[in-house]
């Protein structure tokens, strides 16, 4: 093969692979290195700015010194790299951050049972301490074996992705965390914008480019009130009605699967590499096909469809989105609520409220209020939360999958 196209000129060593990202041909060592920095970019914040030059905002690191972060660890290989990456970048460039893995025991048997225990190898390997929650213990004996068996493999997903959702929150509660990251990565961010697209769902594929969602607001967020000295009451009132809001990252937004597949294969990382035997093969598969397809003809397919829902965000200048990219998820909430309640002929809210108006009055939803769910807690804009709703259906043997799909 040609020689290296990253070592320096004088003294490349010959390449071993080709980047699916970038084509360039690289050796191994200059490959762990390029593809670890730019995980380290996007941490602490160069990732946007560099990847997408319309954003104007300064650079900001993902993390809080000394924060306490858990890494969602399904022992596949995404989150495996994940886990080893973040403790290697946390001692090489001191980020200071206390990290722990988070797993979440679905009740698969032959799937999920097999990659906790690669977590549980992991865990020892990178010297990181693991809480295993189960679906059975947090919803009263249901697994998904028993869910599949009740409802059938038909919107099984909803389901699993709704309990995962309040498990992670849940586990981030026991271990103490207020941020949670995940292996998400450039490909799976790509196919959310596409399929957001494709269902003309434009609030949604400004959020599914956020590199964060949730966390706590500051005050001065929170509160639309022009009168400053109403602003702490205001934080003070919505922080006692609602739960802690747990913070969730995609140190990987920008990484593509392949090479994360590679850098795995390369540094002979302990992962398992099953899928998950309830997998869907509904409208995502579809939209997964297409990325790929596209990413064959030009590998730039996948970046530049995330900057394009990043663009797309942007230009909305969407109520919700606070300086950084971040999102406000109650805020957001609270324009599509005021949009529904503005009804067909009501005055436009600009921006997501406009776009959503049409959709949310188009379902006919009544206006929302975020609150506690009466049974557990969480935050919902319903007296129960989607997930104890669908206890209650699985519990009554009246299953229900018409619920949004987290
Ligand atoms: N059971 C789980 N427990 C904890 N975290 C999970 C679990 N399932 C998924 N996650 C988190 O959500 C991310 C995306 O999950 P998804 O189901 O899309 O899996 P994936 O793309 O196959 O990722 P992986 O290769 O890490 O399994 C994972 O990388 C992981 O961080």
């Amino acid at each position: 093969m040609a020689p290296c196209s990253l070592c320096p000129p004088s003294s490349p060593r010959r390449a071993l692979l080709r980047r699916p990202k970038t084509l360039q041909a690289v050796c191994k060592e200059c490959f762990f290195d390029v593809f670890e920095t730019e995980i380290h970019h996007t941490i602490m914040g160069y990732g946007q700015a560099e990847h997408a030059p319309h954003c104007e905002q300064p650079p900001k690191s993902l993390f809080a010194r000394g924060e306490r972060v858990a890494i969602g660890a399904s022992g596949g290989k995404d989150s495996t790299v994940l886990a080893y990456i973040m403790t290697l970048l946390n001692a090489r460039y001191d980020y200071g951050l206390d990290l722990c893995l988070l797993s979440i025991d679905e009740g698969i048997s032959g799937y999920r049972d097999a990659s906790l225990d690669t977590v549980k190898r992991n865990a020892e390997q990178y010297d990181l301490p693991l809480k295993i929650l189960s679906y059975s213990e947090l919803y009263g004996g249901w697994t998904m074996d028993r869910v599949v068996s009740e409802i059938g493999k038909k919107g099984n997903c909803t389901y699993c992705g709704v309990f995962r959702r309040q498990a992670l929150d849940r586990g981030a509660d026991l271990l103490d965390v207020d941020h949670i990251v995940t292996g998400h990565n450039a490909d799976d961010v790509a196919e959310t914008v596409l399929m957001n697209v494709l269902r003309g769902d434009i609030s949604r594929v400004a959020r599914c480019t956020a590199i964060t969602t949730g966390g706590d607001p500051s005050p001065s967020s929170l509160s639309s009130s022009s009168a400053k000295a109403n602003e702490e009451e205001e934080a003070d009132r919505l922080e006692a009605l609602l739960p802690r809001a747990i913070k969730r990252s995609k140190p990987f937004k920008y990484a593509y699967e392949k090479e994360i597949v590679m850098y795995a294969y390369f540094k002979k990382l302990d992962y398992h590499s099953t899928e998950c035997i309830y997998a869907p093969t509904a409208y995502r598969g579809y939209a997964r096909a297409l990325v790929k397809d596209l990413e064959a003809i030009r590998p730039s397919a996948i970046v530049d469809l995330i900057y394009s829902g990043e663009a797309l965000a942007s230009s909305l200048a969407l109520p919700g989105r606070r300086a950084g990219g971040e999102w406000d998820d109650k805020a957001l909430l609270a324009a599509a609520a005021a949009a529904a309640a503005a009804g067909p002929g009501g005055e436009s809210q600009g921006g997501v409220g406009a776009l959503l108006k049409g959709r949310t009055a188009s379902r006919k939803k009544a206006p929302q209020v975020q609150q506690s769910c009466e049974r557990c807690g969480s935050m919902t804009s319903q007296r129960l939360c989607q997930a104890c709703m669908l206890l209650e259906g699985l519990n009554k043997g009246a299953a229900r999958v018409d619920v949004a799909a987290a």
